[in-house]
């Protein structure tokens, strides 16, 4: 009788009271969990909003509404320099913090975001979080991007440029009455299309060519998805468990599964692309007109210690760069036409600076006359300061013994970062942030006296779109050859305009009756983070100009 009683209460303790016991010491746990961030923690009295004290679950939300850089850029305004965005971690809109956190000798590292953001499974270049390893994979990749690999890709890249040119000056649509100008079209749809065109063919050798071939576009909105995902795991990496055990627990599976197959398909095309590619080149005898970056790559050995990259890191090394590569250049060239759209005056000085430059269109090239137009390069940085390409804030863990930023002390494992598009709004930097004014950057010689407003120094470092140090973006040579033929190619062929149709200009526009209010700016290109950001619009009418071909 006793035996049953002692099973009865046994299972009594089970049923009902271990569930109790648990749920009441989860209760506990996070009661002083909350205590503790709120009122002990290392960054108690760094200011913010109180939901970030307590969870990444604020910052999760910001990146699931994709408004991330315009939260920040407002939570500086309001709580001040130094902010807490997140428990463990702080946002610092000073440009002697930002070199704290990113320079050189920083005591810093990229850390469990960018672990979380992992699909291979070894690290890449981009997510590599030990420092030696990084240093060794960007001497080996660095090689793909060096000024004799761009010189060799020329043709390759003007080909693609010719192909965007022409499909955004197609004839489709164009109306003799209206004096020849065609129809408006979506530059940031066709400048998507010519970046990853031109990365999966400077990158593979083989291009995705969906600016002739419409059936390829499925491609995009998987770099698309692919970027969702990243930049949520990057936001609140404890609850994404990419490629880790305890796969239920990954809020990823929960939310995002149609997004995850996407990805997986989109992760799993460029690992047989890359692992082809190695097939390939193991079997050439011959050597290739055009190195591409594969070839560099599987090639390239460390002129320290002779090291190469083995086939999984290559395989992770091209999902990266596709990646990081496939959707960036475009905000950069989208941004560029929006702001010139609607400034006219910075439209007729770079029309004047082309045009006048190159004789024709095909001496539009790499050389030193493209690198000395000044006021071209001045309307590519002014677009990326006020709509940067990644505008989500790039985490670094502070390492062994902690770090001191603008005096707050950040212990080791605990999170840093400057924002860029709050760095690019900063008024000390950046005197009336919102104009378009591409003088900020002519250089300060005698040939713009008159014109230059030209930034300072500390300003010049404060321009964040490629990052800081030795994790900036290892393509910015390229980015910015990519950037400046299209804006360069296309000016010199055509004069564009905004639509006459009020619904198609305001596409890109910010909304004056948007829900969300910081999202209201009628003129400031608008950015949704999917870590590199994804854009709509500007709609623009073109009309070839004489001589154009
Ligand atoms: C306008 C165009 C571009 C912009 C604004 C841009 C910006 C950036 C930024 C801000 C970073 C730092 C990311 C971080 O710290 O997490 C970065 C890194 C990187 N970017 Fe770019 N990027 C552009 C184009 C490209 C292109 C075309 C490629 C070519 C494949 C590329 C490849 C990379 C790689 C591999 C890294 C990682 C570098 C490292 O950690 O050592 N980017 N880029």
């Amino acid at each position: 009788m006793a035996g049953t009683s002692s099973i009865v209460h046994a299972i009594y303790v089970i049923i009902i009271q271990l569930p109790l016991l648990t749920f009441a010491a989860g209760i506990l746990y996070i009661a002083t969990t909350c205590i503790y961030r709120i009122y002990f923690h290392p960054f108690a009295k760094i200011p913010g909003p109180f939901l970030a004290k307590l969870t990444d679950a604020y910052a999760l939300y910001h990146a699931w509404i994709k408004d991330t850089h315009l939260t920040i850029y407002s939570l500086h305004n309001q709580y001040g320099t130094i902010i807490r965005y997140g428990p463990d971690k702080i946002l610092v809109n000073d440009v002697d913090g930002m070199k704290e956190i990113y320079g050189f000798n920083a005591n810093f590292r990229k850390g469990r975001e960018y672990e979380a953001m992992r699909f291979n499974p070894v690290h890449s270049i981009f997510n590599a979080t030990d420092k030696k390893m990084h240093r060794r994979k960007r001497r080996l990749v660095g090689q793909g991007f060096s000024d004799s690999a761009l010189r060799a890709s020329e043709s390759s890249i003007l080909e693609h440029i010719d192909r965007f040119v022409n499909a955004v000056l197609d004839e489709d649509g164009r109306d003799e009455k209206r004096g020849g100008w065609v129809a408006a079209k979506d530059v940031s749809v066709f400048a998507s299309y010519l970046s990853l065109d031109l990365i999966t063919d400077l990158v593979f050798g083989k291009s995705t060519d969906t600016l002739i071939k419409p059936d390829n576009r499925q491609f995009r909105p998987l770099l698309v998805m692919t970027g969702t995902r990243m930049t949520m795991a990057f936001q609140m990496p404890s609850a994404f468990r990419t490629g880790k055990s305890g796969q239920w627990l990954d809020l990823g599976t929960w939310m995002l599964h149609n997004v995850d197959i996407l990805r997986a398909q989109w992760a799993g095309m460029l690992r047989g692309w890359a692992m082809d590619r190695i097939q390939a080149e193991k079997t050439c005898t011959t050597e290739p007109s055009r190195r591409d970056m594969m070839s560099t790559i599987i090639n390239a050995t460390d002129p320290d210690t002779g090291e190469t990259l083995d086939p999984q890191e290559i395989g992770a090394e091209a999902f990266t760069l596709i990646t990081a590569g496939g959707d960036t250049t475009s905000v950069g060239i989208s941004a560029t036409f929006f702001y010139l759209s609607r400034n006219p005056i910075a439209y007729e000085r770079l029309v004047r600076e082309i045009r006048s430059r190159f004789e024709s269109v095909d001496a539009i090239r790499i050389g030193s006359t493209l690198s000395s137009c000044h006021y071209l390069r001045g309307c590519i940085d002014e677009a990326m300061r006020i709509s940067p390409p990644i505008a989500v804030p790039l985490y670094r863990e502070a390492g062994q013994g902690g770090a001191t930023i603008c005096g707050v002390f950040v212990p080791e494992g605990y999170v840093a970062a400057s924002h860029v598009y709050a760095m690019h709004h900063n008024e000390k930097y950046y005197p009336d942030p919102y104009s378009y004014r591409p003088e900020r950057w002519l250089p300060p010689t005698p040939a713009y006296e008159n014109e230059s407003i030209s930034v300072t120094q500390e300003a010049k470092s404060a321009f964040l779109a490629f990052s800081h140090g030795p994790r900036n973006c290892i393509a910015v040579n390229l980015a910015y050859l990519n950037l400046s033929l299209s804006v360069a190619r296309l000016v010199w062929m055509a004069d564009f305009r905004v639509p006459h149709y009020p619904s198609l200009v305001r596409i890109g526009e910010g909304d004056p009756n948007d829900k969300n209010p910081l999202r209201r700016r009628v003129n400031e290109y608008q950015l949704y983070d999917i870590f590199a950001s994804d854009k709509k619009g500007p709609m623009l009418e073109f009309r070839r100009r004489d001589g154009g071909r």
